[in-house]
């Protein structure tokens, strides 16, 4: 994630945004690589896989996800093709749902899940236990329990009470059950601090420089019922580089190899995690699938050269770059307001139906997203604006800065490219706004996947 509060708006001389945005030729166009691959313009109307914007909202309401299909299940294919000899596992915290499950399981992926909810979520879609991975730096007992009697692939455990844990619940139940070590390489990823994860200081892993992850290995394979297949290590989320994955490898590399020599155990997996970046806006270039499997398999093999040590079976999960590209949030929008500013100039406010609750990133991580209007053609000037939601708080922000046509006004449709990951998933009932439901758009066919929250969603927790 890149933040550019520095470049904030100012000045009189036509509105300013900050250095990386610039004003479109056109403001009525699609900049196509923030878009999925069925998303196109006419005459001013977005439409995707057939659907046009306008049918979506009359049929389903806003503020809504619309997700192209095909295009989710073309980036699931892209990573598993690229990456064909390794396991790539769909990281469902992006998003996750029935729906999407199957097309995870259907395009031949691996499922990662990190609580019980999430479990539950795959099994409903009867996704097969033995290629789900189980994360979550606190599962409890009830969830591991589960996840052991159900056979998942792999846990990926990430604390000493967690061996405990399992250790005791696989004496109980007489089985055995294939275990990782979340390690941290000691990694500074070059992403927003939330959302970085190999660091030391941080809940995450076994710290390979403090020692933990060596003893997590020995308590493992002394421990009778669970079965060391590897390492594991996700350095953070929406990385462009690879050279964070490069440095954790190394490391990662050298402790198998330590293991091996030391203790004479051969693990027959690496996982190198998630967290490749996708183009929210202009200024984000993310790497194609084929150039990210070319680079990374590379460096876990000249390691492992290097090492002297065979080269483990490499897993990925990809969450973000699978999902995200693939979904829209259309809005409606409700009222606009001009905002003066120091120094003369004004800053146009569009609010729409949703907001915070259906896309807290902005919040969260200054996160920057793009929006079109999606309903008509504007022979207007593209002006500075921001889009807002409807929450009560000042940070509501779904879109900091975008130029968008100055005729913009109530009922015309906005729509924001780049929302399929973390939106949903993180989405929440602030004040008591439904959440939205996610349509899914494949061949000029939208069917709900996740229908919408109703009032009487809302008040169904209320004890009366
Ligand atoms: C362990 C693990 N794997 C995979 C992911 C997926 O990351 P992303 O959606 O950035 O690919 C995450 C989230 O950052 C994670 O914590
Ligand atoms: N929620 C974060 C990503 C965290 C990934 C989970 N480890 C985001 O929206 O960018």
């Amino acid at each position: 994630m890149r933040s550019h509060e520095a470049g904030a708006l100012h000045g009189q001389a036509g509105h300013r945004g900050p250095a990386w945005l610039h004003h479109p030729d056109d403001v009525n166009q699609l900049v196509e690589h923030l878009w999925s691959r069925n998303a196109a313009k006419a005459d001013g109307v977005l439409t995707v896989a057939g659907e046009s914007a306008p049918e979506l909202a009359e049929e389903f309401g806003t503020p809504l996800y619309v997700v192209d299909e095909d295009d989710f299940r073309h980036r699931a294919r892209a990573f598993r093709d690229a990456f064909s000899g390794a396991d790539v596992f769909y990281a469902g915290k992006a998003f996750l749902c029935v729906a999407a499950a199957r097309w995870v399981a259907e395009e031949g992926l691996n499922l990662d899940v990190c609580t019980g909810g999430e479990l539950a979520v795959a099994l409903k879609a009867e996704f097969p236990p033995a290629r789900i991975a189980f994360h979550g730096n606190n599962k409890s007992e009830a969830e591991l329990r589960r996840a052991i009697e159900i056979g998942v692939g792999r846990i990926i455990v990430d604390s000493f009470d967690e061996i405990d844990r399992l250790a005791s619940i696989v004496t109980e139940l007489g089985v055995t059950a294939k275990v990782m070590v979340r390690v941290t390489a000691g990694v500074e990823a070059h992403t927003h601090e939330y959302i970085s994860t190999s660091h030391e200081d941080q809940k995450f892993g076994f710290s390979i420089a403090g020692g933990q992850a060596l003893e997590a290995v020995r308590r493992i394979t002394s421990a009778t019922g669970l079965q060391l297949c590897g390492l594991h290590s996700h350095i953070g989320s929406q990385i462009f580089v690879t050279d964070g994955f490069e440095v954790a490898a190394r490391r990662v590399l050298r402790l198998h190899a330590e293991v091996e020599r030391e203790l004479g155990v051969t693990m027959p997996d690496l996982d190198l995690g998630g967290g490749f970046g996708i183009a929210y806006t202009t200024q984000d270039d993310p790497r194609a699938p084929e150039d990210l499997a070319r680079e990374i398999t590379k460096i876990v093999d000249d390691e492992c050269h290097a090492l002297e040590i065979g080269v483990p079976k490499l897993s990925i999960e990809p969450g973000r770059a699978i999902v995200g590209p693939s979904t829209f949030t259309l809005y409606t929008v409700g009222t606009t307001k001009e905002v003066a500013l120091d120094g003369g100039a004004s800053r146009r406010y569009v609010a729409v139906d949703g907001g915070m609750s259906d896309n807290i990133r902005a919040a969260l991580y200054s996160a920057d997203y793009s929006a079109t209007l999606a309903s008509r053609t504007s022979e207007a000037p593209g002006i500075l604006s921001r889009v807002v939601g409807k929450h009560c708080e000042s940070g509501d922000v779904v879109v900091k800065d975008e130029y968008l046509p100055a005729d913009l006004g109530p009922g015309d449709l906005l729509a924001v490219p780049g929302t399929g990951a973390y939106c949903r998933s993180l989405a929440s009932n602030y004040n008591h706004v439904p959440r939205p439901a996610v349509v899914a758009v494949r061949a000029g066919e939208a069917r709900v996947v996740v229908r919408r929250e109703t009032e009487d969603d809302l008040l169904a927790l209320d004890v009366v």
